[in-house]
């Protein structure tokens, strides 16, 4: 293992999270964000996939471990479906938690727990057309259709920043009116119900697993709830680490993560590494 790939965390507390991941991975849950961490971003959220070596490399690990969770923004199934999670040899105990923690795949059943969306979701499906079109919404600005959320997406935009500024109000007044929340993201404003989170999921997963140390990695603002979460359980003596996944090469960065962050790493490829890296030291250690 070079010690790139697995590198000395910056803070205090995360030398003490990774020291005690290393010392008793059992006891230890790591959990993931999908897009821009496990997964390269890419124009068109129907194309984004999960690092070639990602599956490999969680794998490679789940045997030592407590539990891996996937926490995403995604509808649960899509994740599975663009990770390639279903049937993946050695991630028979991948837990999916989609939605922000509304929705749940466990691969050891195959089963989806999507709750019924409530029934502002509809009302807001039928008025957004009409809202962005009275917004002057840009050619490439895109919908994409969530089940229990309706993402708008403004990175194929010519001027996506833009885009993103211009539609940001009246799509909260919308989101507002039939009791959503809007979940700011990497070119994309999502009108969701409010009521789930990363952390609350973090928090539960963590229970649920009665683990003694936690990861959580990620990339952007709906993961910095989960952040606040491996925060919390510092706090109560639970060591935890804090990985940020950094943007690749011309793509934006989201403030709040970086300067909170344990250890960087450089995106999803960085991300197999580092994980590479770990799976490395725990077998070097056995
Ligand atoms: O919680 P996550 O797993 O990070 O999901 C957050 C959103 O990710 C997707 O959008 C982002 O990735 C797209 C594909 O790379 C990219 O085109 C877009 O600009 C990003 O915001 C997904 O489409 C959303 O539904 C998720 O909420």
């Amino acid at each position: 293992m070079s010690p790139e790939s697995l590198p000395e965390p910056r803070t205090r507390e995360g030398r003490a999270g990774l020291a005690a991941l290393r010392a008793e991975p059992e006891r230890a849950v790591l959990a993931f964000d999908f897009d821009g961490t496990l997964a390269p971003i890419v124009a068109d959220p129907r194309a984004a996939r999960a690092h070639p070596d990602a599956v490999q490399a969680l794998a490679r690990l789940a045997p030592r471990l407590a539990g891996i969770a996937v926490i995403t923004g995604r509808p649960a199934a899509d994740a599975v479906r663009f990770g390639g999670f279903e049937g993946a040899a050695g991630l028979e105990g991948l837990t999916v938690l989609g939605a922000y923690g509304a929705e749940r795949w466990d691969a050891a059943d195959g089963s989806v727990h999507a709750p019924e969306p409530p029934p502002g979701v509809a009302a807001v499906r039928a008025e957004l057309p009409a809202v962005l079109r009275q917004a002057g919404a840009p050619d490439g600005t895109w919908t994409e259709d969530k089940g229990r959320a309706l993402a708008v997406h403004t990175r194929r935009a010519a001027s996506p920043d833009e885009a993103f500024a211009l539609l940001r109000a009246p799509l909260r007044a919308l989101a507002e009116r039939h009791g959503l929340m809007v979940e700011p993201g990497r070119m994309v404003l999502e009108l969701r119900p409010p009521g789930a989170d990363k952390g609350a999921a973090l928090a539960d997963y963590v229970r649920e697993k009665r683990a003694g140390v936690v990861a959580y990695a990620g990339d952007d603002l709906g993961d910095l709830p989960a952040y606040e979460t491996v925060t919390t359980l510092r706090g109560d003596g639970v060591p935890g680490l804090l990985l940020y996944s950094a943007p690749q090469a011309g793509n934006e960065a989201v403030p709040g993560l970086a300067e909170r962050a344990d250890v960087t790493v450089g995106g999803p490829a960085g991300l197999v590494r580092w994980l590479n890296g770990l799976a490395e030291t725990l077998t070097a250690s056995r």
